[in-house]
């Protein structure tokens, strides 16, 4: 297939010639770029809207009030509920929550519709009894809009808009029980020439008349992205630089994101001016999605900015969004995903842990590779560290001493380290903690049998101490073997050499208590060099100097192995 451009030329496919480039606006007094967040703008959830009509199956009721009570528990005060004229199932909603006196005092509910009558006159309906809500009037407003879709001039797109408004005007007028807001969405606003956005919004002004006691919204979508963030935060500051009564206006900007940028258009545009944002849990939406509430939120949180939402239960906000949209939150969904806590890399790890052991309560967060703390929105740090074939010490170190109270020393670390990865590398998979676990167990605690400790004596004099240790042999024979040294292990050390008529020589030794009180035991880890090679065993005991001399005994039935399978 090929089409033609303005001169005739065909285009082929994947021909980056089709295209035409979003104009930059000529400005001069830019400041945007000069500003810093400073606050949570005014909220507005548009899932059972925008995220609704998004879906391959709409939501059913039970469905929209179960999203419902989640917006309300996660804090939204504005919540846009559906397009009641457009089903029965959104007019059913809404009149369960005004009927059901579902609607919290502090929460007022918003509706969309179009600029015609009999749209109005239903959603007015719809309505009836509500104590408080925004009434969300559109049409769009862009070149192709106006020329393809609704062949008309600039001015009769904005009788559109006017009449629109003035109808949202008249039936409000006569339903005076209810707090009335309004808001007026120039649909296709990014793709829209501004100096028409401005006039076609001046003309609303004129039908809505408001003042800064009754502001009424202008909501500027980024309906389809087609700009890098910048040229809509342009767009914005132009907007608010040109707008009349802008003390009498709310700037809520509505941005998809159909080039990823959803959330960074919504920013920028709040530095350009803009006092609220629509959007949706985790970016449902219209083709690539709305603006994500949630990535907004998070991201003023960890500046430090209350985002005024409560996402401390992310993995209950996921499971109900999935479960209502049907559609899965992809594991890397910035800061909410299953996978965006958790390091596999080696050097992640081992930075994570060191920050973590470092972090101390009362100061600032401060965690490398950790943009947060997990645990402020329900993760804990049992997952943050995961291990594979690409993960080094600092994993397999963490898990250990998370999992099974293992400190490992440094160079025990490198040891237990070198043993996972290689069983990494052969599964191809990752290695859970039990598994780490076993292969430690397997590596540096379990060791064949070849002689197994009965029982000890010490008994300490002048500098020495003399160890007395019964042993067992692969053969059942038990004997009393004796050694000295400066200390337990050394005698015992020394007590092996002649026993099996071999060199031992210590070159790591380290242990530390695991727990408390009565429940206390020791871990002894001890690296050897016996006729030249270096052997480390580990052993966890509730007496510490079995601990030490079982360690040894890691080692030497170790070496012995290996001289078994030599010989044989
Ligand atoms: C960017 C957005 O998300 S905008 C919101 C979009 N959401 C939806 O459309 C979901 C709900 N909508 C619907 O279910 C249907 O569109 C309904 C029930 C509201 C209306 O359905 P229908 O009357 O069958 O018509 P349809 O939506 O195709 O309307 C197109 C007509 O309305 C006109 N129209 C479209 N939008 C608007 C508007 N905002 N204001 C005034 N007229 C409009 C079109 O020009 C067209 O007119 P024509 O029939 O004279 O050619
Ligand atoms: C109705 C409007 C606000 C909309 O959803 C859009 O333009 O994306
Ligand atoms: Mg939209």
């Amino acid at each position: 297939m090929s089409s033609t451009d303005q001169t005739g030329a065909s285009f082929n496919t994947f021909d980056h010639r089709k295209y035409r480039r979003t104009p930059v606006l000529p400005k001069a007094d830019r400041r945007w770029p000069a500003k810093q967040i400073e606050s949570a703008p005014i909220w507005c959830a548009v899932d059972l809207r925008d995220g609704n009509q998004a879906l391959i199956e709409p939501m059913t009721v039970s469905q929209k009030q179960r999203l419902w009570k989640l917006l309300v528990k996660v804090g939204f005060k504005e919540i846009e509920i559906g397009f009641p004229s457009a089903s029965q199932h959104d007019y059913d909603f809404c009149r369960w929550l005004i009927e059901e006196n579902q609607i919290p005092d502090d929460v007022t509910i918003q509706v969309l519709v179009q600029a015609r009558e009999a749209l109005i006159e239903r959603t007015f309906q719809a309505l009836e009894g509500a104590k408080r809500a925004v009434v969300h009037v559109y049409n769009s407003t862009s070149p192709v809009q106006r020329e393809k879709v609704f062949s008309m001039s600039r001015e009769g797109i904005i009788e559109i808009a006017q009449n629109g408004a003035r109808m949202v005007k008249e039936h409000a007028e006569r339903h005076p029980g209810c707090e009335w807001m309004f808001e007026y969405s120039p649909e296709s606003f990014s793709s829209t020439e501004i100096d028409f956005s401005i006039d076609i919004c001046n003309a609303v002004i004129d039908v809505w008349q408001p003042t800064p006691e009754h502001k009424v919204i202008f909501n500027l979508p980024a309906t389809v992205e087609c700009a890098t963030p910048n040229v809509f935060a342009d767009q914005i500051e132009t907007f608010c630089d040109g707008i009349n009564k802008r003390d009498s206006i709310i700037v809520s900007v509505h941005t998809h994101n159909d080039r990823g940028c959803g959330v960074a258009a919504g920013e920028l545009a709040m530095l350009a001016g803009a006092d609220r944002v629509e959007g949706t849990l985790m970016g449902n939406g219209e083709r690539t999605g709305n603006m994500d509430i949630v990535t907004m939120a998070m991201n003023l949180y960890s500046q430090g900015i209350d985002p005024k939402l409560d996402i401390s239960n992310a993995d209950e906000i996921v499971r109900v969004v999935a479960e209502c949209t049907q559609i899965e939150v992809h594991p890397r969904h910035p800061w909410v995903g299953d996978l965006v806590y958790t390091a596999f890399s080696g050097s992640h790890q081992d930075a994570i842990r060191k920050c973590l052991a470092q972090q101390d309560p009362s100061e600032p967060w401060d965690v490398a590779y950790l943009p947060i703390d997990p645990r402020d929105i329900g993760r804990d740090y049992q997952s943050v560290i995961r291990v594979n074939s690409q993960s080094g010490k600092g994993g397999v170190a963490y898990v250990l001493e998370q999992d099974y109270g293992l400190e490992m020393p440094r160079w025990m670390q490198i040891e237990a380290s070198r043993a996972v990865q290689a069983h990494a590398e052969e599964s191809a998979k990752e290695v859970s903690p039990n598994e780490i676990w076993s292969v430690v167990e397997k590596a540096f605690m379990k060791a064949p049998e070849n002689l197994a400790l009965q029982g000890y004596s010490l008994d300490r004099t002048n500098e020495n101490e003399m160890v007395s240790a019964t042993v067992q042999n692969r053969e059942g024979v038990v004997e009393t073997i004796k050694g000295q040294g400066d200390g337990a292990l050394s005698a015992f050390c020394h007590a092996l050499q002649q026993y099996l008529n071999i060199e031992i020589e210590i070159v790591h030794y380290d242990q530390h208590a695991v727990g408390s009180g009565t429940d206390a035991s020791a871990v002894a880890y001890v690296q050897a060099k016996i006729n030249g090679e270096r052997y480390s065993g580990i052993n966890r005991n509730q007496d510490t100097i079995s601990a030490n001399l079982n360690a040894i005994l890691v080692c030497v039935n170790q070496a012995s192995e290996k001289m078994l399978e030599q010989t044989a």
